[in-house]
């Protein structure tokens, strides 16, 4: 844990900002604040990904019953998210640091162009010393077109940007070997690349505002270290908890970063639920993609295609017994791909820098 922090993404729970009346913490946001001025007063560039623009609302303003739950949602969130933008411009104001929203949706981050626009947009907002505030586009992103969690989100922006760091702030300290409400549970506070059985202490149930649940955070944590980020679980209902980061004192669940992979990379291991078509491996294939030696998917180890993609689309890698294996970018379409099925010599259909295996982030 011996490094040098740059730039790091600090996740905020719907739980972290809310009370146990369910009502908006402004006085935990203003000691959150004043931490992220610290760690940029010591250089360090700082990206907020904060839920809680449901949470800001769901006390202030009454909905009608017979009010269908998504636009219940939609409307919580697009009254919501106007508070808690408002509320960090005020307290970022009195720490002299100017701030700017963005909300996005899943879609925005589908297309290879498109993932660099928001990754220009962020990248020249912190060259501008501006703190981006980035949230879930809730108003319009509905059922099967949301992400996961905003856990999700912040890890796919901390890869997006490269950032060395993603500090996911919930109530509780990490990850435990049991039920964190259990005196006798310990705290898991390193988990490395060998380290396994992990999924097995993750419960079911979350924080009273939470959506995804420990489980999903695991997961996206994993995914980040592998991609080579330096990633904590942490409680962000600590008095200094982000002092404590910064003085390497931090109490969490720390996910030890694997080598750093190249960007495209990066852009591919967060594009599991937007794919076009399927390919399947044959047992050969699978070997080879899971060997410790690089490797890039070729059409001799393949002999199935599915689904109507195009070059540059994010496919799904299967076995033949329709196992998931990965995910990776298709250097050309489903046609010309089905004619080379089971063909030798044959330009790769997924290129190494391209492919992300699913083996990756299981624990
Ligand atoms: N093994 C575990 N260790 C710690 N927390 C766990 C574990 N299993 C389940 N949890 C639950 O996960 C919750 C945090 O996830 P979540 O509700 O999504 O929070 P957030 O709103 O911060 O994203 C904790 O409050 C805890 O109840
Ligand atoms: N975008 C939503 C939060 C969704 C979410 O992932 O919440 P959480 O699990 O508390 O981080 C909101 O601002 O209310």
């Amino acid at each position: 844990m011996d490094y040098q922090p740059q730039l790091v993404v600090v996740k905020v729970g719907s739980n972290v900002l809310t009370q146990e009346d369910g009502s908006p913490d402004r006085q935990r946001m203003a000691t959150l604040v004043k931490q992220i001025g610290f760690l940029k007063k010591q250089g360090i560039q700082v990206v907020l990904v904060s839920s809680g623009a449901v949470a800001f609302a769901r006390n202030n303003i009454k909905i009608e019953d017979k009010t269908e739950s998504v636009v219940r949602k939609q409307i919580l969130a697009s009254v919501g998210q106007i508070d808690i933008v408002q509320s960090y411009k005020e307290l970022f104001q009195q720490e002299g640091h100017q701030i700017a929203q963005i909300v996005v949706t899943p879609q925005d981050f589908l297309s290879r162009r498109h993932y660099l626009n928001i990754k220009d947009c962020l990248l020249g907002l912190i060259n501008h010393d501006i703190i981006p505030i980035i949230n879930e586009n809730d108003a319009v992103a509905v059922t099967e077109l949301m992400f996961t969690d905003n856990d999700e989100l912040a890890s796919m922006t901390a890869a997006m940007i490269d950032a060395d760091t993603l500090i996911l702030l919930t109530n509780v300290d990490g990850i435990y070997k049991g039920h964190p409400n259990d005196p006798d549970a310990k705290l898991i506070e390193r988990v490395g690349r060998r380290t396994s059985g992990v999924s097995r202490y993750i419960a079911s149930s979350k924080s009273s505002f939470g959506r995804g649940g420990m489980g999903s955070k695991m997961k996206m944590a994993k995914k980040a270290a592998y991609l080579g980020i330096h990633v904590f679980i942490a409680n962000g209902n600590r008095e200094n908890v982000l002092l404590d980061f910064y003085n390497k004192q931090l109490k969490a669940t720390y996910f030890e970063p694997e080598s750093c992979k190249p960007n495209p990379k990066k852009w591919v291991a967060h594009s599991d639920n937007y794919t076009k078509g399927e390919v399947i491996v044959n047992e050969g294939a699978k070997e080879a993609l899971h060997a410790d030696e690089a490797a890039s998917l070729l059409p001799v180890g393949v002999v199935g295609i599915s689904g109507n993609f195009s070059k540059g689309d994010i496919i799904r890698i299967k076995d033949e017994h329709g196992q998931k294996l990965g995910l990776g970018k298709a250097e050309y379409g489903s046609r010309k791909a089905a004619s080379s099925v089971g063909v030798s010599n044959q330009k790769p259909i997924i290129h190494y820098d391209y492919l992300y295996l699913f083996k990756y982030h299981t624990l």
